[in-house]
């Protein structure tokens, strides 16, 4: 396929994404590139998105090599959204979203979920970021982290963002479809006061450690109705057992009846923007991650920037070492996985 690169549309940890044009047609599409020797997750991603169909998901439209400024590069191309992401939709609202937006944006990223776990997939990256907001709807992008059901630590390692994990995923024990669904709560928190759950905590560290090891749960937005406090409370189960499951959760009266996914982002909302530390445009707090403890093991060298071992004592990638050494300290559980830590918007492979 003959094509021209456009502006680059976003950058992520493992590949920088651009705008691109079919020759012939015209036709306009987005394509994911990242330099061949370190594509190995990219062609993981294509080759999972080449399997799947889902309106709910980033369409899959092909994949090539191109020799660009003397660089090898290898290219995922995705159907184009272009209204951006979630984070930024919650972000161009002044940091909040209405909750019959919310509703709507809930029902459509269950959906997607829906039509993952029920393809045998996880997506385990859940998050604001890896929504996008188009004309066609609300859909889930990003499956650089996903893995099929079967695929468990250690064989493949624990992967996501910390706020966002599940107690189970931040222990390293597992990281299966309930963990997606407590993901998809997190982020209608992000949704309802735009910031990550766990807001008291002045850190991602004391966050995983909280997450893994207390009984708490994320404070509910207080403006919520009883139905999404409710929906919310079937999501927030802290045994991965007890957590609804995606079929259930789409029944739930929160959802209501079938309602369409074009929201009026212009709505008025009566939440109010967060102005702390961990407010939505502070990023360095949203930063994702992704344990490889065998590739660290067997390639200190990274593959791609996320798996730099930052060395620095103060830095927070030396910070969630820490973090890890001191919960296997008193951790029933020996086994936990190696974590580094990210710069920006990054998952960290
Ligand atoms: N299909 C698309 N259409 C429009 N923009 C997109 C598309 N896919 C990605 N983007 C933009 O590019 C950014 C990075 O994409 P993506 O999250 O897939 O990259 P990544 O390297 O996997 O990121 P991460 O660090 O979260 O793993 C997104 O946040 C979004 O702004």
């Amino acid at each position: 396929m003959s094509w021209t690169r456009g502006r680059t549309l976003g950058r992520g940890s493992s590949a920088t994404v651009s705008l691109a044009m079919h020759r012939q047609s015209c036709e306009v599409f987005a394509v994911k590139s990242a330099e061949l020797p370190r594509s190995k997750l990219l062609q993981r991603e294509q080759s999972i998105l080449s399997l799947i169909n889902s309106p709910r998901i980033v369409g899959y439209v092909g994949c090539d090599f191109t020799n660009e400024n003397g660089q090898l590069l290898y290219n995922l191309f995705m159907e184009y959204i272009s209204g951006g992401t979630l984070t930024d939709a919650i972000r161009d609202q002044g940091g909040c979203l209405h909750e019959s937006a919310i509703r709507s944006h809930t029902r459509a990223i269950l959906e997607g979920l829906d039509y993952l776990h029920s393809h045998g997939l996880v997506h385990c990256d859940i998050k604001g970021p890896n929504v996008l907001v188009g004309h066609n709807g609300t859909k889930i992008a990003d499956l650089g982290c996903a893995r099929w059901v079967g695929e468990q630590a250690p064989a493949v390692p624990i992967a996501g963002t910390p706020l966002f994990m599940a107690p189970e995923v931040a222990r390293g024990e597992e990281q299966s479809f309930p963990a997606d669904v407590w993901a998809l709560a997190c982020t209608i928190i992000e949704m309802a006061t735009g910031r990550p759950p766990w807001p008291e905590v002045t850190d991602p560290v004391s966050a995983l450690h909280r997450i893994a090891f207390s009984s708490d749960l994320p404070d509910f937005p207080n403006f919520l109705s009883e139905e999404a406090k409710d929906f919310l409370s079937k999501c927030f189960k802290r045994d991965p057992k007890e957590r609804w499951a995606t079929q259930e959760l789409l029944k739930h009266p929160f959802l209501g009846e079938e309602c369409s996914v074009q929201v009026n982002l212009k709505q008025n909302h009566s939440c109010t923007s967060s102005t702390s530390p961990t407010s939505i445009l502070n990023q360095s707090f949203w930063e994702s991650m992704e344990s490889d403890t065998e590739t660290e093991v067997e390639t200190p060298v990274h593959m791609s920037n996320q798996l730099v071992l930052v060395s620095s004592s103060n830095s927070p990638s030396e910070g969630i070492r820490r973090l890890i050494r001191h919960i296997s300290s008193f951790s029933p559980t020996p086994s936990l996985p190696d974590w580094s830590w990210g710069e920006d918007w990054i998952t960290v492979r």
